[in-house]
C-alpha cells in the first residue's frame, strides 16, 4: 500500500523511529540512499523528532507537524506530517504521509521577516503612524510615537474616532479629500490636533492608500510629523516682516500690498480711497522728558486710538518712528476723509496719563483722494507725504488735504 500510494509516504517503527519502508515518491523527494536512516537522522532539529514520536505514539495519529527535513545533499526543505499508529505482526508502525510545503513556508517565513522588520521600524521610528480601515474609518494600529505625540495610551488611541484628536476645521478638510486618496500613491496635508491634555498641535500627515488584488481601497495608513514649531516659527518669520512689533499694525510692506489691492479693486468698482499721512506733533519732546518707554507706550496707544477712527476693511500702518499711514478704502465721497481725518485729530488729543504726568499728543495729517489727487501708489503716497507737511507749516494739530498746483 505504501509503495502505491500517489504521496510520499513512510512506515516508521513507533519505537525507535527507523525507517522502515518507504514509496518511491518520499525517496525522491528526500533524495534518500538505498541504506535509509532513522527519522531523528533526517529531521533538522532532532529533538522535534523525538516529540514527533511522542506525539503519534500518545495520540495514535498526528493531523500536521511541520518539520524541516535534511535532505541526502545536506539540502534542507520544509514538510508537512501526518501520522497513523497501527499495528502490524506485534509491532507498532506510524504510516508518515509528507507533503513538500518548502516554497510557501519560505515564503511565509519572509513574510514574517518584512513584516517583524517594518513593526521594529515602526515601534522605533520618531515619527507617529496609524492605519485606519478605509470604508469605516476606524483606527486599527498606531506606533508608540503617535501615541507620545497625543499623550494618550494606545489601547486608548485605538477607541477613540478621528473628530475626537483632530480639529474640527480639519476634520472637515480631511473628510473633503478622503475621496480623492484612492487614486494618489502618497499624499501630504497639515492638521490640527488636539493632545490629551487639550493643547493644539499642527501635524504633517502623509498618508498612502492600500488597495486589494481588485483594486478595492482597503485600508489607509498615515505617518505623522509634529511640525508645530516649524508652523510657530513660520507664522512668526512671516509676521516680523509684514507687521510692526511694536504696535502689531501693518507695517510698510504690507500697507504696500493692501493699498495695490485697493486701487485693482478700485479699477473695477469705480470707488473712491484715501491715502492719509499721520505725523505726531513734537513726539520728540515725550521722548526726551518721559522717556523712550512711555514714548513706546504711547504709541500703542495712538495705534489703538487711529484703528477705533477706522472701518474693519480700512488699513492703519506704522511706517516707523511717530509717523503712520491709513488707507480709507470705498469712500463715497471725498468729504468721508476729512471727517475721519478729525475724528482722528480729536480722538489723539485726549489727554493720556504716562509716568503719572498727564500728556496731551496731537498730529498733522495729510490727505490725498483717489482718483482726484492721483491713482498710483506713488503719486498717492507722494501728495499725502507733502499735505502733511502743509498741515505742519500751518501750525501743526490739524490736518490738509493735498492741494494741486495750477
Ligand atoms: N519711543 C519711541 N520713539 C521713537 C520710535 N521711533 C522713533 N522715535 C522717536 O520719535 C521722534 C520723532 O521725531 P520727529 O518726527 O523728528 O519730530 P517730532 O518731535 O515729532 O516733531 P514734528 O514731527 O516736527 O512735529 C524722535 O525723537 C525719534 O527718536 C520708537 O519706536 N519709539
Amino acid at each position: 500500500m505504501c509503495r502505491l500510494s500517489p504521496q510520499p509516504m513512510l512506515t516508521v517503527e513507533a519505537s525507535s523511529g527507523a525507517i522502515v519502508a518507504l514509496n518511491q515518491l518520499a525517496r525522491d523527494t528526500l533524495g534518500l540512499p538505498e541504506q535509509t536512516p532513522a527519522l531523528r537522522d533526517l529531521f533538522d532539529n532532532p529533538s522535534l523528532a523525538r516529540q514527533f514520536l511522542l506525539i503519534a505514539r500518545n495520540n495514535g495519529f498526528i493531523r500536521q507537524f511541520e518539520a524541516r527535513l535534511r535532505l541526502a545533499g545536506g539540502h534542507r526543505i520544509w514538510v508537512l506530517l501526518a501520522a497513523r499508529l497501527l499495528e502490524r505482526d506485534g509491532r507498532a508502525l506510524l504510516i508518515v504521509n509528507l507533503t513538500d510545503i518548502h516554497e510557501r513556508r519560505v515564503n511565509e517565513d519572509a513574510l514574517r521577516e518584512s513584516e517583524l522588520r517594518h513593526r521594529r521600524v515602526l515601534e522605533t521610528a520618531n515619527e507617529g503612524y496609524a492605519l485606519f480601515d478605509a470604508r469605516s474609518g476606524e483606527l486599527l494600529d498606531v506606533n508608540p510615537a503617535l501615541c507620545e505625540l497625543l499623550l494618550y495610551p494606545r489601547d486608548a488611541l485605538l477607541r477613540m474616532r478621528p473628530e475626537e484628536v483632530v480639529t474640527e476645521d480639519s476634520m472637515a478638510q480631511l473628510q473633503a479629500q478622503r475621496d480623492h486618496w484612492s487614486g494618489a500613491p502618497n499624499r501630504k496635508l497639515e492638521l490640527g490636533m488636539r493632545r490629551a491634555n487639550g493643547e493644539r498641535i499642527t501635524v504633517e500627515l502623509s498618508v498612502s492608500a492600500i488597495s486589494d488584488q481588485d483594486g478595492r481601497l482597503t485600508s489607509i495608513f498615515a505617518l505623522v510629523s509634529d511640525i508645530t514649531a516649524r508652523k510657530l516659527n513660520e507664522e512668526r518669520v512671516l509676521y516680523l516682516a509684514f507687521y510692526d512689533t511694536l504696535t502689531a499694525l501693518p507695517n510698510r510692506f504690507l500697507f504696500v500690498e493692501h493699498v495695490e489691492q485697493a486701487l485693482k479693486q478700485r479699477a473695477r468698482t469705480g470707488q473712491q480711497l484715501a491715502l492719509l499721512f499721520v505725523d505726531l506733533d513734537d513726539f520728540k519732546r515725550i521722548n526726551d522728558s518721559l522717556g523712550h518707554d512711555a514714548g513706546d507706550e504711547l504709541l500703542r496707544l495712538i495705534a489703538k486710538r487711529l484703528l477705533d477712527c477706522v472701518r474693519a476693511t480700512d488699513t492703519v500702518s506704522r511706517q516707523g518712528g511717530d509717523e503712520f499711514m491709513v488707507l480709507l478704502a470705498n469712500l463715497n465721497r471725498s468729504q468721508d476723509a476729512i471727517q475721519v481725518a478729525d475724528k482722528m485729530l480729536l480722538a489723539l488729543a485726549e489727554p493720556v496719563t504716562l509716568e503719572g504726568e498727564q500728556v496731551v499728543i496731537h498730529a498733522s495729517i495729510g490727505i490725498a483722494l483717489c482718483p482726484e489727487h492721483g491713482e498710483t501708489l506713488a503719486d498717492l503716497r507722494r501728495h499725502a507725504d507733502s499735505a502733511m507737511y502743509q498741515a505742519k507749516a500751518a501750525g501743526k494739530h490739524r490736518h490738509a488735504s493735498y492741494q494741486v498746483e495750477d
